[in-house]
């Protein structure tokens, strides 16, 4: 006989957005259960950004290593030891895995099954010998890796993001399916760990980014020695007694086939979606996601879906935004609206791209020649000259009356400065504002004002403003 739960909130996964439910669910005194199958912490702790970004912290180290021309420190090649390098993610994971783990949360109060959970009726989800009833549910079973029905995949040892991290020797060769963030993130980590790395990309790498400024981190990745085929798509791959030989077609036509020792498959992320009970549970549901409503809400009213599976954005900063919008619905019954114009992201390759907002297309598509793009470019910004980081480049975009609309910024601390014009996005900052703030000197967010004030650059030039100076200047 089951064991039954009645809690207030019922959540499944215990991943970014999850986990966030939980927690601030539970700081209220709410009754909550936590359903998670596999590790506390999901993809973004276990297979995703903490150890993708302890990598690429890795290969960052290794370059410098080498020394700089620039500031004449001629090291020569770094001594890599790969395995120690696979050690530093691990301890990352290791460090801030106690703040996701079930003994924290069961602390706070929460009662964590670890249990597959899986609807069984509109109001009901079975997770081992427990079903739980609860006042509302919140899916965040979050996405696994899409792999593509490319001919000999499945007879060949590649790897995905779930996969990647156990490597313990450096790849001699990598070749990866795929030229998006996780594509290029890990093609750069491996190169400078001292790998060799193609990557294959069916359309264009970085796709979603600004086209410009994507265009400075393609170059930047090829001039370390990363290949990267552009509209060029797998056709088939196979086990040679060399490796992995990869075939794939380029937009001429032409057939180019290499062979690799390690294939890494990073072509996007399907939602999990099966094996939930959607259907019993009354909830609709895609190939793409969850069906929800601007308020993250499914077809059944008293199921809400956050994070990679409702279909959207699919950061770990989206799904704490979403689980927060929840949280408000839930627990105060406040009307919220999801805004993705509001959303940054970052690709975290030297140099760094970071987007907020609408891109310079979509503020044209809406705003039409009322939009006006100011660009700051590093080369022209002291801090950056010092520190021998002068490319890159930033962009804001400006609508109607100044407000900032959007921003893109690629170059050295691009994920930083991006918060600083995230914050005035959600303030409805206009370019008055963003040029007329105090910033100190040298540093890269100067980029910010300088941007802003060329929206001013006319100005001076202006016939009454002069004459209006004329007139004042007569008093003395
Ligand atoms: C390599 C890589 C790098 C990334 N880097 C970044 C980055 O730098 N910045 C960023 O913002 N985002 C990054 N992401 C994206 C980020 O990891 C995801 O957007 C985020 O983890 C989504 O959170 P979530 O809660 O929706 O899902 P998850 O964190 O995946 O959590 C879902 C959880 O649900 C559990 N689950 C699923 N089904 C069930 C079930 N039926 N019963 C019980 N439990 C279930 C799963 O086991 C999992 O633990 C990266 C992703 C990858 C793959
Ligand atoms: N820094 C970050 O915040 C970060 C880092 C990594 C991942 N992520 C998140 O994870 C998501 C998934 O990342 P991703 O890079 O896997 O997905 P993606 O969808 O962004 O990129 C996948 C790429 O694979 C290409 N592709 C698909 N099939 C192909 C084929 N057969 N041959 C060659 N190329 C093919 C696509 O054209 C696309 O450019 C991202 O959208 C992002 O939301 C975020």
């Amino acid at each position: 006989m089951a064991k039954l739960l009645t809690p207030d909130i019922c959540v499944i996964g215990a991943g970014s957005g999850g986990l966030s439910v939980a927690a601030a669910a539970a700081a209220f005194g709410v009754d909550v259960v936590l359903i998670e199958k596999g590790k506390m912490g999901g993809d973004c702790l276990n297979y995703g950004c903490v150890p993708s970004k302890a990598l690429l912290a890795a290969g960052k180290a290794a370059k410098q290593g080498q020394g700089s021309a620039a500031f004449g420190i001629h090291a020569g090649a770094a001594e890599i030891s790969f395995s120690e390098a696979n050690d530093h993610v691990r301890s990352v994971i290791a460090a801030i895995e106690p703040h996701d783990s079930q003994e924290r949360f069961e602390g706070l109060g929460v009662t964590v099954l670890r249990e597959h959970g899986q609807f069984t009726s509109p109001d009901c989800v079975s997770a081992g010998d427990h079903e739980i009833k609860a006042r509302r549910f919140v899916i965040a079973a979050g996405s696994s890796a899409l792999v593509p029905p490319i001919p000999g995949l499945d007879e060949v040892p590649y790897l995905i993001n779930e996969t990647l991290f156990n490597l313990r020797e450096t790849p001699e060769h990598l070749g990866i399916i795929g030229g998006g963030p996780i594509g290029l993130e890990m093609a750069q980590a491996h190169r400078r760990l001292g790998a060799k790395v193609t990557v294959f990309e069916a359309q264009t790498a970085l796709g979603k980014d600004d086209p410009e400024l994507a265009g400075i981190v393609l170059d930047a990745l090829k001039d370390e020695g990363i290949e990267i085929l552009q509209e060029t798509a797998v056709e088939r791959v196979e086990k040679t007694g060399d490796g992995i030989a990869v075939t794939a077609r380029n937009e001429a036509g032409d057939t180019v086939t290499q062979t690799v020792s390690h294939l890494l498959v990073a072509t996007g992320r399907a939602p999990n979606v099966d094996s939930l009970g959607l259907e019993a549970a009354g909830v609709d549901f895609s190939k793409k996601g969850i069906t929800v409503d601007k308020g993250l809400r499914t077809s059944n009213r008293k199921i809400y879906a956050i994070g990679d599976i409702a279909g959207g954005l699919q950061f770990t900063h989206v799904a704490g935004y979403q689980a927060g919008l929840v949280i408000r619905s839930i627990l105060f019954r406040l009307p919220v609206s999801m805004d993705n114009d509001q959303v940054p992201w970052v690709t975290y390759t030297s140099p760094e791209l970071g987007h907020v907002g609408l891109s310079e297309a979509a503020a044209r598509d809406r705003f039409g020649d009322k939009v006006k793009v100011l660009t700051a470019d590093y080369s022209g910004n002291d801090r950056a000259q010092a520190e021998a980081v002068t490319t890159g480049r930033l962009k804001l975009i400006a609508g109607p009356g100044g407000r900032l609309l959007g921003a893109e910024i690629v170059g050295a601390q691009a994920g930083e400065i991006i918060n600083l014009l995230s914050l005035a996005l959600s303030k409805k900052l206009k370019m008055k504002d963003l040029a007329g703030f105090i910033a100190p000197y040298p540093t890269l967010g100067e980029l910010v004002r300088r941007a802003a004030i060329s929206y001013y650059a006319d100005m001076p030039k202006s016939g009454w403003l002069r004459f209006g100076i004329g007139i004042l200047r007569k008093f003395g």
